[in-house]
């Protein structure tokens, strides 16, 4: 089956204009009104001419929430039940809707996919625990994430809590899996939609120039669908993707943090682009490893269903990026996807864990075994299997491999039709693999034919040592029937293999903190090096190396700041009450970093500046105490975080300086978790965040992302003190008082 794919085109936004628009829907014959399934758009070299896309449906901009839901996605949520994989995901240019559909808005009317999909989900699940009258449990979970910066970070952990370098993302069984992410419960809609709420607000999304709340990162929703009866357990996932849309960056005018993000968003989804291609040309090498999240959508490589939501602007400006959006549908529509169904898990150990059901009753589970626990079984009949369109995917783990009747038994038939389960035990400890159409077939090549491509002599010799290892297995077979594990010894091997995998994922955090801690030092930014040789430290402790590289950073940084001591030189800030005011400068008295010496220095001189406010000495802005050695103080590394520097336009700042924050409005080093907790909120420009502080409220929050907007626009990256934040346009020195109070801790 291939992915279904199903355009929805916008309606148009306050600055839109009827004129403008460009993009519609349509029909292919009168017989089918009201069901369009053509998207139209002018060629952009001739508007006289008219380009069609025909996509499985088409939505206009009158299409509601309710009716993508229940033609494109309830139709879905019967097959997750009986076992297979779902797949939903948003494609499009950045502000085209991708999050309205899957997310939406609060009123029960404007929710999205994801909140009706869960909303069928549990109903589905009481009516199979009902009509089994409880002999069926179902269980509901979900793990979410997001992939910024082609970093993979749990949404169900705070930002603040993240590890820099993401989580490790691993091959098991043919499926990509994110290790280390937490998997929560949830058994009712509204327990799903508090966690799903929490886990979006740790979302990065930021104000863009082409879209007030942007997404910057790719977000995957994963729920964990377990369904338990005596006998056996089956899991099957329902994945819903909100992908980051792409951006030209010549409309953005997006700064420095945004081009990062933007170009990482940008780069991921060309991959995209690049896997699609590969895969309608039928190429052998697929790009899916080039980045993590074409690594984890998988697209083509993944079993079950799978139906991409393009989003469409209707308007004119968006016209190039419509054009490639649509180019790109429509190469997505021919990818083939094998339908194949989860294969339940046996019950034939005892349990270890006990989870609540649904309706609140106990499930059990299986332990994992060391063997495939994900045997598939493919809903096609065989016979129907040649005339299928060929499958062209997968390459590094999808390879071709061939039953071998001889030492197949068949276990059991799940439904009339489908193909037997492998239950080779010789091969047991390989991934298991689907069959497909050999290299060969997929050419419309025969053997016999002379030219053979890499790709069928690849296969060819897999398939002779396939063969050998098989008659191996057949030889040790008859020799002696492999005993089952005993049940003590499978956990043990399970415990090692965990540990294994864990040894290796903190290996490989650790060694990332090194090279990091390397980049910073060829940098320069030695205090940077040092608190990353200080993380990597637990993952290496007895590396004396490391321990010697971080003394001889310590004392190079001791001594830096005794001579910045020397050199501290104070700053002032004032408050302009009408732009015809001469400027009065307000010195702030800054205490200086530790030495009395330097103290008694730093003392006299803000004693001059205070007896002597020459206009060259008045400062505008903030100046660190020294600028050279900016990169050398705790956080204040670019690659930390962006700090104004002198350029800085000047802001309505305040003669208040907030109590206990002298030293940081100075000094952003010595600030406070509560202060940095603020700026941090504050920088990411996501109104839901900063809706969250206390004191503010939706204009205000508007207000402050429109502020920091207008900032970035001037090359400005964010307020860096609370000082600046209180100088923002129509906050003032209360409002943070309140933001202060609202943090605890
Ligand atoms: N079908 C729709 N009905 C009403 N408003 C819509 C619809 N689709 C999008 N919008 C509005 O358009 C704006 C942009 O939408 P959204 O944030 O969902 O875009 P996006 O594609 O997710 O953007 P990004 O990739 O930057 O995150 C929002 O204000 C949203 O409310």
């Amino acid at each position: 089956m291939s992915v279904r794919v199903v355009a929805r085109i916008r309606p148009l936004l306050k600055l839109e204009l009827d004129k403008d628009v460009i993009v519609t829907s349509d029909s292919i014959g009168k017989e089918t009104p009201g069901s369009p399934t053509i998207v139209r758009i002018p060629n952009p070299k001739n508007e006289a001419e008219s380009y069609s896309f025909q996509f499985n449906s088409v939505y206009d901009q009158n299409a509601t929430q309710q009716e993508i839901f229940d033609h494109e996605v309830a139709p879905t949520v019967k097959h997750l039940f009986n076992g297979f994989d779902v797949t939903l995901f948003a494609y499009g240019v950045t502000g085209t809707g991708k999050t309205h559909t899957m997310r939406g808005g609060k009123s029960l009317q404007e929710r999205g996919v994801i909140p009706r999909l869960l909303s069928s989900i549990y109903r589905r699940c009481r009516k199979i625990e009902k009509d089994s009258a409880g002999a069926t449990g179902v269980e509901v979970a979900m793990s979410y994430y997001e992939i910024y910066n082609d970093r993979v970070y749990d949404l169900f952990e705070a930002p603040e809590k993240r590890t820099p370098a993401g989580l490790p993302i691993r091959d098991n069984n043919g499926k990509t899996v994110v290790v280390g992410l937490t998997e929560r419960p949830c058994t009712t809609l509204k327990e799903f939609e508090k966690l799903y709420d929490e886990a979006n607000v740790n979302r990065s999304t930021s104000a863009t120039k082409l879209n007030a709340h942007s997404s910057r990162s790719h977000a995957i929703l994963c729920v964990k669908i377990t369904q338990t009866t005596e006998t056996q357990t089956r899991i099957s996932y329902a994945s819903a993707i909100d992908l980051a849309g792409s951006e030209d960056n010549r409309r953005t005018d997006n700064n420095k943090e945004r081009l990062v993000e933007s170009s990482a968003i940008n780069k991921s989804l060309f991959v995209l682009a690049q896997c699609v291609e590969a895969i309608s040309k039928k190429q052998s090498r697929i790009p899916y490893r080039e980045s993590k999240m074409t690594r984890i959508l998988s697209l083509g490589q993944n079993n079950g269903l799978t139906v991409m939501i393009l989003n469409l602007a209707p308007v004119r400006s968006y016209h190039q990026d419509t054009l490639s959006s649509l180019n790109f549908a429509n190469r997505t529509r021919k990818i083939e996807v094998n339908e194949i169904e989860n294969e339940p898990i046996f019950k034939t150990a005892a349990p270890t864990r006990t989870t609540a059901s649904i309706m609140g009753g106990n499930i059990q589970r299986q332990p994992l075994k060391p063997l495939a626990a994900s045997m598939n079984v493919n809903l096609l009949d065989q016979d129907k299997k040649v005339d299928k369109p060929v499958k062209a995917f997968s390459v590094y783990s999808d390879k071709s491999k061939q039953v071998r009747p001889s030492i197949t038994t068949v276990a059991r038939r799940s439904s009339p039709g489908k193909r037997a389960r492998d239950t080779t035990t010789a091969l047991s400890s390989r991934p298991t693999k689907v069959v497909r159409p050999s290299e060969t077939s997929r050419f419309g090549k025969t053997a016999h034919e002379p030219t053979l491509s890499k790709a069928s002599i690849e296969e060819m010799i897999e398939r002779r040592i396939e063969e050998k290892l098989a008659e191996k297995a057949l030889r040790d077979e008859h020799a002696a029937p492999a005993p089952l594990l005993p049940e003590d010894l499978q956990k043990r091997l399970h415990a090692l293999e965990q540990r294994i995998e864990k040894k290796e994922d903190s290996r490989a955090e650790g060694l990332q903190y090194l090279l990091m801690a390397k980049q910073h030092q060829v940098r320069g930014e030695e205090s940077s090096a040092l608190k990353m040789y200080q993380l990597a430290l637990p993952y290496f402790p007895e590396n004396e190396k490391l321990a010697q590289k971080m003394l001889a950073l310590q004392e190079k940084l001791r001594l830096k700041r005794d001579n910045n001591a020397l050199s501290y030189i104070s700053t002032v800030s004032y408050v302009p009450t009408r732009a015809s005011d001469p400027v009065k400068p307000v010195p702030i008295a800054i205490p200086p970093p530790q030495h009395s010496i330097a103290t008694s220095l730093v003392s006299k001189k803000l004693k001059k500046i205070h007896q002597d406010p020459t206009p060259d000495k008045r400062d505008t802005s903030y100046v660190a105490p020294n600028e050279d050695d900016e990169d050398d103080a705790y956080q204040s590394d670019a690659s930390f975080k962006f700090r104004t520097k002198s350029s800085r336009k000047p802001t309505k700042s305040k003669v208040q300086v907030f109590r206990d924050t002298q030293q940081e409005s100075v000094n952003p080093d010595l600030q406070s978790p509560r202060t940095r907790q603020i700026l941090s909120i504050i920088n990411t420009r996501d109104l839901a965040q900063i809706k969250l502080l206390k004191g503010v409220g939706a204009k205000k929050a508007e207000a402050i992302v429109n502020c920091l907007v207008e900032m970035d626009g001037n090359g400005m990256i964010g307020v860096t003190t609370l000082e600046e934040l209180g100088g923002l346009r129509g906050v003032g020195f209360k409002t943070v008082e309140n933001m202060r109070s609202g943090i605890v801790g």
